[in-house]
């Protein structure tokens, strides 16, 4: 039988970078997908790459960044398929399969196709067509992922009702669809398609959105879609779905409300994929939603055995995943390493947005002295020219260390741009630096700088009526005092 120093079973993100770092630590590892030659696991096949690619082609062939240029009734292509939509997944899921081939190839990771399942706490069966094959592992470390909840009552068939795995095989773009569970996957995908053109409605049990963000960019996403059309039915709960016909479904909320649509992408969370590992015969046992409990370093109670990724529930991320596995390859090497710190999010709605940080129900809930710094997109030249209109970038800073506390921005490019001010947050940074920085004109990043000083210029007006003098904190034991010149004073306040 051969044997390994570590077994990863699952190549999604969290597998893959545990894989690859175990590789670098010099042990003998190998890596087992029942997905036959489909490394890459949800992510890459049927998440996260397919639906951006997707986004991307939505936006491009709709001419979406132009509508603020020519009109809301713009399109750079009259007639969109779903085939043209396509073209692009095959090519960038190919590609991304081919380097992460390579570099289990380049490190000397062994794959292993078929689905793997403990014989006992250190023999590993791979089943495949070809039959089985036992391993002997050391440690082992878990990434099998999830896959969506599909609850035995609704008629998924793929085609009028369907999950989000599904979505993407979709044979033509409906003319209307009803979203049930207005999630991020939901609301991902609802507004993709609001942004084709499609009669979305989107349900959900609880009367907040994405109630993990900061409510005043959930509001402005919220009116940006209701002005491409979508309806939102919140706390309110499906009690059935039913197939109408050939082309038809009707949802019916237990509040008695019915709707009729073309189709339903139901998408009410993901549930441990854990089933097929057999984790009894290691001594563990999943929870009641399929996933693995983990302590310190992704450790189960199991000490050889790891879990990583979406397995062990929150924040599920593609981002998070592979950090985790590296942390976890760490932890089971001996090898030391820092916690993860704060966690960004990036959800690809149209337009898009993203935080790190508090936002400001939690610094109000926690009674922290915090103000806000503001800078519209419309008034960044790069927004201007991106056509984006209506984003913001919000900048939450204690009002007397000024220490930035939380970041939260809508709109063109904010996935990106939020890595600046984590940064800048990671190291105890202040909103001075975004004060007396100068950034490359004109980009998006310039409206760290506008919302900076709009946050300094709010301290500075409520010092000014209020205390009756120039606000600057004192400095800390060994700090130098910098001198302010009045003419800044007068930059600062208009
Ligand atoms: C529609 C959608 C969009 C998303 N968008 C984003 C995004 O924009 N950004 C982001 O950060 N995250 C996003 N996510 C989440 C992201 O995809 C997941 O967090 C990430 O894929 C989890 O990685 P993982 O390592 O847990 O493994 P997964 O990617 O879930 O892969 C697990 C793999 O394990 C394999 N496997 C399972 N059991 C076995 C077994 N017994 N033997 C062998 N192999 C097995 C499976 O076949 C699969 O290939 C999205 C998810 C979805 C569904
Ligand atoms: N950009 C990104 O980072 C990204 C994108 C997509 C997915 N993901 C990951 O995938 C995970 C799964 O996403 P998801 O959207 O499937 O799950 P989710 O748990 O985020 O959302 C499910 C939603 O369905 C609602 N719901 C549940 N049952 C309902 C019912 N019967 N009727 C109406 N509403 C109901 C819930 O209130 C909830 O809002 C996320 O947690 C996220 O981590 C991340």
């Amino acid at each position: 039988m051969n044997s390994f120093d570590l077994v990863v079973i699952g190549s999604g993100p969290g597998g893959q970078k545990a894989a690859i770092c175990a590789a670098k630590l010099g042990k003998r590892v190998a890596i087992a997908e029942r997905q036959k030659e489909l490394v890459g696991g949800v992510c890459l096949h049927t998440g996260t790459i397919p639906s951006k690619t997707m986004r991307e082609a939505i936006l491009h062939l709709t001419g979406f960044r132009q509508r603020e240029v020519y009109g809301d009734q713009y399109r750079s292509r009259k007639s969109i398929t779903m085939d043209a939509l396509r073209q692009k997944l095959a090519q960038v899921s190919r590609r991304e399969w081919d380097v992460i081939q390579d570099q289990f190839d380049r490190n000397g990771v062994e794959t292993l196709v078929g689905e793997a399942s403990f014989v006992d706490p250190h023999t590993i069966e791979v089943l495949n067509i070809e039959g089985p094959i036992l391993i002997e592992a050391d440690k082992v470390l878990l990434a099998p992922g999830t896959k969506p909840a599909r609850p035995p009552h609704i008629p998924f068939d793929g085609r009028t009702v369907f999950d989000s795995d599904e979505f993407l095989e979709l044979d033509h773009i409906p003319r209307s669809m009803i979203v049930v569970g207005g999630g991020v996957i939901g609301v991902e995908y609802g507004l993709m398609m609001a942004t084709l053109g499609v009669r979305v409605t989107i349900i959900d049990g609880r009367d907040r959105l994405l109630d993990f963000c900061d409510r005043e960019i959930v509001d402005s996403l919220v009116y940006n879609a209701r002005s491409m059309g979508v309806t939102f039915r919140l706390g309110e709960n499906v009690a059935e779905v039913r197939r109408v016909g050939v082309n038809s479904v009707a949802v019916e909320l237990e509040s008695g409300k019915r709707i009729l649509g073309e189709t339903v992408l139901f998408s009410v969370g993901r549930e441990g994929d854990s089933a097929s590992l057999n984790l009894e015969a290691a001594g563990l046992a999943p929870d009641s939603r399929g996933r693995i409990v983990v302590g310190d370093g992704f450790q189960t109670d199991v000490p050889h055995v790891y879990a990583v990724g979406d397995i062990v529930g929150f924040p599920a991320l593609a981002s998070a995943s592979m950090e985790q596995g590296r942390q976890a390859v760490c932890h089971a090497f001996g090898v030391p390493a820092r916690k993860m710190g704060e966690i960004p999010y990036g959800l690809f709605t149209v337009p898009e947005i993203s935080s790190i940080g508090k936002s400001e129900q939690q610094l109000t809930a926690d009674h922290v002295p915090y103000e806000v710094g503001l800078a519209r997109f419309s008034e960044i030249a790069r927004g201007q020219i991106a056509g984006d209109e209506s984003g913001m970038l919000k900048l939450l800073f204690h009002r007397e260390t000024r220490q930035l506390l939380g970041i939260h921005a809508i709109g063109e490019s904010s996935t990106e741009i939020i890595h600046i001010g984590q940064a800048v947050m990671a190291f105890g940074g202040t909103l001075d630096y975004f004060r007396d920085s100068v950034f490359n004109y004109p980009t998006m990043a310039e409206a760290y700088k506008v919302a900076a000083l709009d946050g300094l210029n709010k301290l500075t007006a409520y010092d000014e009526e209020v205390v009756g003098g120039w606000f600057e904190p004192e400095p800390a034991a060994g700090e130098s005092v910098r001198e302010v010149e009045p003419a800044e004073k007068v930059v600062l306040a208009v």
